[in-house]
């Protein structure tokens, strides 16, 4: 990596002041489920060669971690389907405390049981872990698989590897919307953070998507009725805004970005498992990594890359969630690992 620069220049700035310290790295576009509000039941995955190896993928965050990046959290699709996941997070893994502070997951805790440790053991300290209910019937209908018992066991194994877990749930009305208190109080009681999130509409789903979509406010009001909040300046570098329930002595984290946009404080860019850059989740604005990471002088191309990716990044995203409207973008969230 190109190690003369001095820290002062190498960070990454947006155009709009923002400092770029956070990469969130799809490692595939594959998955063992099929949430309704991701994607198709008969989802078109990419073709393997045009996934990166694990050698490329390394190479990638190390060039990330050279501008600056401290943060890297390696999501999908499903991350732990990659075969070589562990060896990757390994590899990355090596520069916690060398450039990186953080390396950790968002996946769906389908194989969790089994990896949880070796997870634990390569510095992942932390890990998010999407659970949208506990009914079984409710989950094998949002997932489209009958595995709800695999991801509970998933969840416990993070835990008993000493992984600090968080649950990220998508409220859906007219789906979990009643179940979200009994959700969090069962979280909290476990010892794990809960994160409400609003759907977003990336990518064509079987039906409407807007169909369930629920705003986090009236989410807060039905909690209100149970609970004390207390708002919390807790901070993860993530968009979430947190609070302090009272009576569970948890924490619940909202991620509103239809009813409370947080760009202005963004600090990420996310890349595909093609070496696509995606400057925004919201938005096109795309740099091609892989061309760089496969050319001869690939630090110096990928380091421009990178400047380049912070001159296009937007200042916000333009979701808008109408009855029958159109994502706003095509490309699915499954694409850029959310
Ligand atoms: N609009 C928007 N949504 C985001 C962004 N980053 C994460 N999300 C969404 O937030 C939800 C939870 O994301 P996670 O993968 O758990 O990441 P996180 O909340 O940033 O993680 P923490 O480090 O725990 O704060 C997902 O549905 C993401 O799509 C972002 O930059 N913009
Ligand atoms: C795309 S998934 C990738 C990681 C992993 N497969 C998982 O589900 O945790 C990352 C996060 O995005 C969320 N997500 C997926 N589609 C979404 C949508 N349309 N709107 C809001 N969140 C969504 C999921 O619930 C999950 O928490
Ligand atoms: S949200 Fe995650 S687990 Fe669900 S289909 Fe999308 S990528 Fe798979
Ligand atoms: S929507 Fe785009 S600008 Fe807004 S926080 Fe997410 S990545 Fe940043």
């Amino acid at each position: 990596m190109s190690g003369c620069s001095t820290m002062a220049d190498k960070g990454l700035v947006d155009s709009f002041g923002r400092r770029i310290t956070y990469l969130r790295l799809s490692v595939t576009d594959r998955c063992d489920l099929r949430c309704t509000y991701c994607m198709p039941e008969k989802m078109r995955f990419l073709p393997r060669s045009e996934v990166l190896s694990l050698e490329e993928l390394h190479r990638l965050a190390l060039a990330f971690i050279d501008r600056g990046i401290t943060r890297i959290r390696l999501t999908g699709g499903e991350p732990l389907v990659r075969r070589d996941m562990l060896d990757l997070v390994k590899a990355i893994g090596a520069r916690l405390g060398d450039g990186l502070d953080e390396l950790t997951l968002t996946t769906n805790g389908m194989q969790l049981a089994d990896k949880a440790q070796a997870l634990a053991d390569a510095g992942v300290r932390r890990i998010n872990i999407s659970l949208d209910t506990l009914d079984p019937a409710l989950f094998a209908r949002l997932t489209r698989r009958d595995s709800l018992p695999q991801v509970l066991s998933g969840i416990a194994a993070a835990r008993e590897a000493g992984l600090k877990v968080k649950l990220n749930t998508v409220a859906l009305k007219g789906l979990n919307e009643a179940q979200i208190p009994d959700l969090v109080a069962w979280a909290h009681g476990e010892g794990h953070e809960v994160t409400l999130i609003e759907t977003m509409p990336l990518g064509e789903v079987d039906g409407d998507r807007t169909d369930h979509y629920l705003p986090i406010p009236a989410v807060v009001d039905q909690l209100e009725r149970r609970f004390t909040l207390a708002a919390s300046d807790h901070r993860t570098g993530g968009p979430a805004r947190y609070y302090d329930i009272a009576e569970t002595g948890g924490r619940l984290g909202l991620i509103t970005p239809l009813t409370n946009n947080f760009c202005a404080t963004c600090n990420r860019v996310r890349v595909t498992a093609t070496g696509q850059l995606f400057a925004c989740l919201g938005g096109s604005e795309q740099v091609d990594l892989r061309a760089a990471l496969r050319s001869e002088d690939s630090d110096a191309l990928l380091s421009r890359a990178l400047d380049t990716a912070m001159q296009v990044k937007p200042e916000r995203h333009h979701f808008a969630i109408a009855e029958g409207s159109a994502p706003a973008q095509p490309r699915h969230m499954s694409m850029t690992g959310g």
